[in-house]
């Protein structure tokens, strides 16, 4: 399988595959947690057997009491084609456990994912709470969020940055704290598993050269399980092949 090179041949690419798949090969270039975004609920599915891809469009809600300037222009006006909308908090407004977030009100609605579909974005990923249900499922427009809620943003939030790198603080293994950073351009990957992010990095080339293989090996290993083959010998001999 060719590999891709541009954003655009990548974003196509990686819709072949799913966030499990690219973890694994996040996993196998020494990445521990394959790039998974815990916690997130998938509220507006993609299509079946699609996965949701595109480029990271960073948001930065903050409360309104911040000594940041709000953003003037609404960063919904300028969702650039082939993205993924992705909304945070500064650290200070999150949690380790649920919900996660300590905001109530909900910071997306149906009107943005109307206005991020027009635009040609893939998809929204809100770490806080949305609203508007049926309006994301009505529009078949993918979205994930950690809860939802009824209120608007504008009475609690204001944007103080767009295309800024944004924290988002878990839990983890040895630590009760650990920071998950999603830059600009990462490219994001979103099924109904969840959402991984994948960095626009050195790495990439092999990451991305390595998923296909290892989807080949796994169906081989599928086809060995089914004739009776145990599952570990049969992973280890198909997977050594790669
Ligand atoms: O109006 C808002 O600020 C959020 C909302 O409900 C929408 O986008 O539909
Ligand atoms: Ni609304």
């Amino acid at each position: 399988m060719k590999i891709p090179t541009s954003s655009k041949e990548i974003i196509i690419f990686l819709k072949q595959f799913t966030p499990c798949d690219v973890s694994d090969s996040l996993n196998k270039h020494g990445v521990a947690s394959g790039g998974f975004i815990p916690n997130l609920i998938n509220f507006s599915p993609t299509a079946p057997g699609e996965s949701a891809v595109g480029k990271a469009y960073t948001v930065l809600y903050a409360p309104k009491s911040d000594p940041r300037p709000a953003v003037k222009n609404a960063y919904i006006d300028s969702v650039p084609p082939d993205s993924i909308v992705v909304i945070g908090l500064p650290l200070d407004l999150q949690t380790t456990t649920a919900p996660y977030t300590k905001v109530n009100n909900a910071m997306y609605g149906g009107l943005m994912s109307t206005r991020a579909q027009y635009s040609k974005a893939n998809g929204s990923v809100i770490f806080g709470r949305i609203r508007d249900l049926d309006e994301h499922n009505d529009l078949k427009y993918p979205v994930w969020s950690y809860g939802v809620g009824t209120s608007a943003p504008g009475s609690l939030l204001k944007v103080v940055g767009i295309n800024i790198p944004l924290q988002v603080k878990v839990h983890g293994l040895s630590q009760d704290e650990e920071v998950i950073t999603v830059n600009p351009g990462d490219y994001i990957i979103g099924d109904k598993n969840g959402v991984v992010s994948l960095p626009d990095d050195e790495q990439l080339p092999s990451v991305l050269e390595y998923i296909p293989k290892r989807v080949e090996a796994d169906t081989k290993v599928s086809q060995d399980i089914k004739n009776g083959k145990p599952a570990a010998e049969s992973q280890k001999f198909w997977r050594s092949k790669i």
